[in-house]
């Protein structure tokens, strides 16, 4: 897992570098003339004699971009800069650029340039890096400069995509879409949340020696981040029994899903729980402990497709994990089988997850539940879209709107996953391209693995699923003790997104093929 910090955490943490003379710009520069170096590699044959051209801002983003160039010059590179931007309404010549970064590329033989050159096989971005305020509209400014981008060319921001707040993720006017960006000394949030993820490409981070004083940041200013490449604890959490486990042992999932109008909820909770392997899955209805007709026609369903489910109505029985909320609807029982599991998760101690129908019952009052659950060794998950998100924050914040007194008005995703998860007392699950998982401590993951092959109805009552499933199962002891609730959901997102993934290759699919995904992944993390 890496870490990502806003703007501001990086600026603050260089300082003391900057001060003592360390030379970050050049460090920035020559891993990103390395980058740039392998995409060369990758795309042309020789790297000598290509062309990159770099858009080049007045401040230290387009210095880094300056001193890249230099480094490519050195390689044989036809190396061109071509100053971007203006100054009290007067376009910026090569007089206005980073010094030191224009005479080192001068003098390694590279260029200065009004247009971009019609070979380049690369074109930088360094107009803007974390120095950006307020707007700009970034093909404007170049159309307007007479500055156009071969279609070709490759795209590779400097730092972040210019334009971009590198923070908040926002773009409040128009960026040049990346193909890669290169970013030095620290994730910024910005190109994980927001905008953020859909204008950086592949985003490599190239290490510039602020670590350690990052280091130094409050765990809750920090935020995880799980790449896309290595694992959250997925094989930890959703590990294959020990040898001498029996069906109590490796946990049971007790789900409250599904209505008479929405039977399908119950069905996909329970595959996923059922998918990850666990000792018993139970379907609990929301009736009266009598039950009745219409549920009886839901608990059909879920026997149907799942015949090792425990059926019944009855919310007293043995569970290690609770799942409310999938296709409840508004049916008039929900609130009752709502109170009552919260209050006997309260006395057990259950961990329990609140998806869907059941997030749109949650007041204030139930925040002293919640923490009756917490302090009884359990811990409550809210799982929301952002629209959900959205009512709650009507329902149970004075001031639902995004604060920007801090600057961040977005962030939005990570701030009010965060606020919303301290005032609850419970851990926030939002849902979106980017996953935000905000524990009530303020600690959070960020997790943008999943695909837009995931946005289809009842891929949310699969991860609620999963995410119970997460919750209720028991770990092996070796190697697992320091997971807590926040791995434990971590891992049930990426499971959830490396099964949308894994669905996909098989064509376009609805939610009922995540299920069979879920198991063909873990058998995979298993090997
Ligand atoms: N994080 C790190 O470890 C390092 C960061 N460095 C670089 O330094 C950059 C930050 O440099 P700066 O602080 O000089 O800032 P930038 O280079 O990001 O941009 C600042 C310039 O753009 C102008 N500007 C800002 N917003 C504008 C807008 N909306 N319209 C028009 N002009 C605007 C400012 O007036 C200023 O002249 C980083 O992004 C990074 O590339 C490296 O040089 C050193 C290492
Ligand atoms: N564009 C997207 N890219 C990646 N993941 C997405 C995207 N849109 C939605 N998702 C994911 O798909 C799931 C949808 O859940 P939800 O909205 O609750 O669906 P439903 O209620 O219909 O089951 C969530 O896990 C969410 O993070």
């Amino acid at each position: 897992m890496r870490w990502a910090y806003t703007a501001e955490q990086i600026r603050a943490a260089e300082q003391p570098l900057l001060a003592a003379g360390e030379p970050l710009m050049r460090r920035a520069a020559y891993g990103l003339a390395q980058q740039i170096l392998r995409l060369l590699r990758a795309r042309h044959s020789r790297v000598s004699g290509a062309t990159v051209a770099a858009l080049v801002g007045k401040g230290n983003n387009g210095g880094d971009a300056l001193w890249a160039l230099a480094f490519l010059r050195r390689r044989g590179v036809h190396a061109v800069a071509i100053p971007v931007g203006a100054d009290h309404g007067a376009a910026i010549t090569a007089a206005d650029l980073h010094a030191e970064g224009r005479d080192a590329l001068l003098q390694a033989g590279g260029s200065m340039a009004t247009h971009v050159p019609e070979d380049t096989a690369v074109v930088v971005d360094a107009i803007f890096g974390t120095g950006f305020r307020g707007s700009a509209d970034v093909p404007t400014m170049l159309r307007d400069a007479g500055v156009t981008v071969p279609e070709h060319a490759v795209v590779v921001a400097c730092d972040v995509p210019s334009g971009l707040n590198a923070s908040t993720g926002e773009i409040p006017g128009v960026v040049l879409p990346a193909d890669l960006t290169v970013t030095f000394g620290g994730l910024k949030t910005g190109l994980l949340l927001g905008e953020g993820p859909r204008v950086a490409g592949r985003v490599e981070l190239i290490d510039v020696g602020l670590e350690p004083l990052l280091g130094e940041t409050p765990t809750d200013q920090m935020v995880g981040v799980f790449e896309k490449d290595t694992s959250a604890p997925v094989g930890a959490v959703f590990a294959p029994p020990v040898w001498d486990a029996h069906k109590y042992s490796r946990g049971v999932i007790a789900i409250s899903a599904g209505s008479p109008q929405y039977p399908g909820a119950a069905v996909l909770t329970v595959a996923a729980a059922v998918a990850t392997g666990v000792g018993m899955v139970r379907w609990v209805g929301v009736t009266g402990d009598d039950g009745d007709d219409d549920s009886d026609t839901v608990s059909a369903g879920v026997v149907a497709a799942h015949p090792e489910v425990i059926a019944g109505h009855e919310a007293d029985g043995r569970a290690d994990a609770w799942v409310l909320g999938p296709g409840w609807g508004t049916g008039e029982n929900v609130h009752a089988r709502y109170r009552q599991v919260l209050d006997l998760a309260g006395q057990r101690g259950t961990p329990v997850v609140l998806d869907a129908s059941a997030l749109e019952l949650i007041n204030n009052d139930d925040v002293a539940r919640f923490a009756e659950i917490r302090r009884a060794g359990g811990a409550v998950v809210l799982t929301p879209h952002a629209g959900e998100l959205g009512r709650l924050e009507e329902r149970l914040l004075t001031e639902p709107g995004a604060d920007d007194s801090h600057g961040r008005v977005d962030a939005v995703e990570l701030w009010r996953a965060r606020r919303m998860a301290a005032h609850v007392g419970a851990h926030v699950l939002l849902k979106g391209p980017t996953t935000v998982i905000a524990a009530p401590d303020g600690q959070a993951r960020l997790d943008t693995t999943g695909g837009p092959e995931l946005a289809t109805a009842g891929s949310g009552d699969t991860l609620a699923g999963l995410v119970g499933s997460a919750l209720g199962r028991t770990l092996p002891k070796t190697g697992s003790g320091t997971l807590d609730t926040l791995d434990k959901i971590a891992a049930a997102v990426r499971l959830h997104a490396l099964a949308g993934r894994r669905a996909q290759q098989y064509g376009p699919f609805g939610a009922s093929a995540l299920a069979p995904a879920v198991r063909e992944v873990l058998a995979e993390v298993g090997e």
